[in-house]
């Protein structure tokens, strides 16, 4: 096997990684007039690449963008959020991915970052690395003509339709404002480029509503209608919701519904615990076509996550394992009054990526050690264990990257 060689991309080495990654989607590669624009969403000193070392080729690349993720109790921590992994077609199953997730890792580890995300393709591609499932989110589809709002539904304000020109300098400033979910993330400068760049990619117009409560804009969506093939009636796409009250999320859903010549709408990526169904005298209006994983973290730094999020009931020892990132691995006492290295005996034993799987409550220990991702040593451990990693909202990510 030829050498690799894995370093950060210099600037004019983005545009062969953008069409390394966009070529590994069997997507086209952008054209002279789109990569001036594209090249704007890749934050500076965040881009691999793994070359040959023999032919100087680029093999692989993988890039990430700073944000922030709050996590339960409200609190916040820097993340990494891992976007544009690709290997060439004739170089995969070659150790390429695993190179660049190594680098990138250490990369994360040495900047002090404490936790990383990333949207898999397929599910079998980052287990491996400790990443764990973190957020799920479920699709839905909405019949327009079954969707009828039940009396008591907030009436919600009023709306504001924005267009590709105003939207970007409105949303980012509402975004910031809204109170977040554990798991939501801080939309960086470069996430909203890369958003306005696909936005005007489509075939149809994307239309912005903006809701306006009490004490201003707390709420906005996107949308597309698409498959107009009858006539002038199409599926409306939902590619963004986000309420920052619940007149803002029955607003914009009264909004959505009262337009015109739309029979359905289809939202992919909504949270789980989001109650669209309640909000009609018929809930089975709305279908929940579909439940996925929506975000995958890794914690580059176990003890640092522990103590930035908010925990209840008894503390309990947990001992992590992490084969990749060695100052993880340990023991550790978790409680509310905080979280401390300890060489006391463990009750709950888990890998790094099963400890994602729980630090935001998107899972629940137990449910874990019913298929041997965790396992729970003691009478009571079990309900000890769910309690403490237990969550009041269930966490969503609701910001594809
Ligand atoms: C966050 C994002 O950007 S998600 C986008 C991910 N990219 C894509 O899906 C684009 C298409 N796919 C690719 O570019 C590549 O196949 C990648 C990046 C998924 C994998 O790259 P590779 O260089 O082949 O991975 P690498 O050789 O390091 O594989 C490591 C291990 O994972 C396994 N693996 C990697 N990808 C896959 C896969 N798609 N399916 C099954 N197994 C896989 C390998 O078999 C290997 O296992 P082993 O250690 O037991 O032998």
């Amino acid at each position: 096997m030829t050498d690799l060689v894995t370093r950060a991309l210099r600037p004019q080495e983005l545009r062969t990684a953008s069409g390394l990654f966009r070529a590994a989607l069997h997507a086209k590669p952008l054209s002279d007039e789109e990569w001036p624009v594209a090249e704007q969403a890749y934050q500076p000193g965040r881009n691999l690449g793994v070359f040959d070392s023999g032919t100087g080729e680029l093999l692989g690349t993988a890039r990430s963008t700073d944000a922030d993720l709050t996590v339960p109790g409200g609190a916040t921590v820097p993340l990494a959020a891992v976007t544009g992994v690709g290997v060439r077609a004739d170089r995969t199953r070659r150790g390429v991915l695993t190179e660049l997730m190594r680098a990138q890792l250490d990369d994360f580890s040495r900047r002090a970052v404490p936790a990383a995300s990333l949207y898999a393709t397929e599910g079998v591609i980052y287990g491996r690395f400790g990443y764990g499932v973190a957020t799920l989110s479920r699709s839905l589809t909405v019949n327009s003509r079954l969707a009828r709002l039940r009396p008591e539904v907030p009436a919600g304000g009023e709306c504001e339709l924005l267009d590709l020109d105003t939207a970007p300098e409105r949303l980012p400033g509402i975004y910031a404002d809204m109170a977040r979910l554990p798991g939501m993330m801080t939309r960086s400068s470069y996430w909203w480029r890369s958003m306005w760049i696909a936005l005007r990619k489509t075939d149809e117009p994307v239309v912005t509503v903006l809701h306006h409560g009490p004490h201003g804009a707390d709420g906005f969506a996107l949308y597309r209608v698409v498959g107009k093939q009858s006539g002038f009636v199409g599926t409306m796409r939902l590619l963004d919701l986000q309420a920052g009250s619940a007149e803002a999320f029955a607003g914009l859903w009264r909004f959505l519904l009262g337009v015109d010549l739309v029979d359905e709408i289809r939202a992919d990526g909504r949270p789980l615990g989001e109650p669209v169904e309640l909000l009609f005298t018929d809930p089975r209006a709305c279908e929940v076509t579909a439940t996925a994983d929506e975000t995958w973290l890794r914690l580059i730094d176990v003890p640092t996550a522990l103590a930035a999020r908010s925990w209840e009931g008894e503390p309990l020892v947990v001992e992590v394992n992490d084969p990749m990132l060695a100052s993880n691995t340990g023991s550790f006492l978790v409680g509310p009054d905080g979280v401390e290295r300890t060489d006391s005996a463990p009750r709950l034993r888990l890998g790094v990526d099963a400890l994602a799987m729980i630090y935001l409550g998107g899972w629940r220990p137990s449910a874990l050690a019913r298929v041997g991702r965790v396992r729970l040593a003691g009478e009571g451990v079990a309900e000890q264990a769910d309690r403490l990693f237990g969550t009041r909202a269930t966490p969503w990510c609701g910001t594809f990257f």
